[in-house]
């Protein structure tokens, strides 16, 4: 590896005190430079069993990718989940990344860069509220970015994906939910922050993503995210991993 490189490398690993560091008020969470540098330590301090979550989902795509399509990850951040569907996945699978964030495209493009990949990934920059191509594809995955998606988009985005996917196919979601009961969803968000608190945040640093994100990442229920994959039209869906708040689901045209 190249001294440049190394040092890509390195700088992606940032550690992520932003909202340690903020004095102004809180504006809406964005994926801006400041996110994209310290991402990969916020989402794997943020999100419980993320590796294992990425693991699983994988493997099940490695289950349903078929030489000659393509696989689509929707959120592709910064390419951590193509990086691991690159070893996993036969070459004949092409792979397209989507994300309408160009700072974490470019941490994506410099780790891809970096890690040295089977097969070009093809980086797009798009907004799914807008309008997306999925085509001729055996995978689609959505790991922690529909809650993104508002939510009178969210059906027409899910439509443009069951229409992409060949048959069999599979869509790949992971997100955060909420519980129909209020109790259990108090005592789960209470055990997500503690989850938070032995990985490292503050009080404060909990405190103020956590209004940064009120009316930017909207957790739908499990079962209201189970009816909607119905709705548009896949035959089946199942859970493969929850925590909590946070929910695995394959769906299967
Ligand atoms: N409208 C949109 N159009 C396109 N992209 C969007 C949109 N809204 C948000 N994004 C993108 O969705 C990603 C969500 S992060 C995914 C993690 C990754 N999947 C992972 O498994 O490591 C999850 C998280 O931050 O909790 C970001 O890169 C946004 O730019
Ligand atoms: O931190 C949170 O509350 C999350 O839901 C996870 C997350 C991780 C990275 C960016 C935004 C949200």
């Amino acid at each position: 590896m190249s001294e440049n490189k190394w040092r890509l490398t390195l700088h992606t690993n940032q550690r992520d005190e932003l909202f340690a560091r903020q004095e102004e008020p809180i504006g809406d969470f964005a994926f801006d430079s400041g996110v994209a540098d310290v991402f990969d330590d916020m989402v794997s301090r943020s999100v419980p069993h993320y590796d294992e979550m990425q693991r699983m989902a994988c493997e099940l795509a490695r289950d349903f990718a078929r030489s000659g399509t393509n696989l689509y990850d929707i959120g592709c951040s910064t390419a951590t989940t193509l990086l691991s569907l690159d070893r996993e996945i036969e070459e004949g699978v092409a792979f397209v990344g989507i994300d309408n964030a160009p700072d974490m495209l470019q941490k994506a493009a410099q780790k891809i860069e970096a890690a040295g990949t089977r097969r070009p990934i093809d980086l797009r920059v798009a907004d799914i509220h807008q309008g997306f191509v999925i085509d001729n594809a055996s995978v689609v995955t959505m790991l922690l970015t529909l809650q993104f998606v508002r939510p009178l988009h969210r059906e027409r985005v899910l439509s443009t994906v069951h229409r992409g996917l060949n048959d069999q196919g599979c869509l790949l979601l992971i997100e955060k939910v909420t519980s129909e009961e209020t109790a259990f969803n108090r005592l789960f968000i209470q055990h997500y922050y503690d989850f938070k608190r032995r990985n490292g945040y503050s009080e404060i640093e909990i405190a103020k993503k956590r209004e940064a994100l009120e009316n930017v990442l909207i957790p739908y229920r499990l079962e209201e995210n189970t009816q909607l994959l119905k709705e548009v039209g896949f035959s089946s869906v199942e859970v493969f991993f929850r925590w909590y708040n946070f929910c695995a689901l394959v769906a299967v045209k």
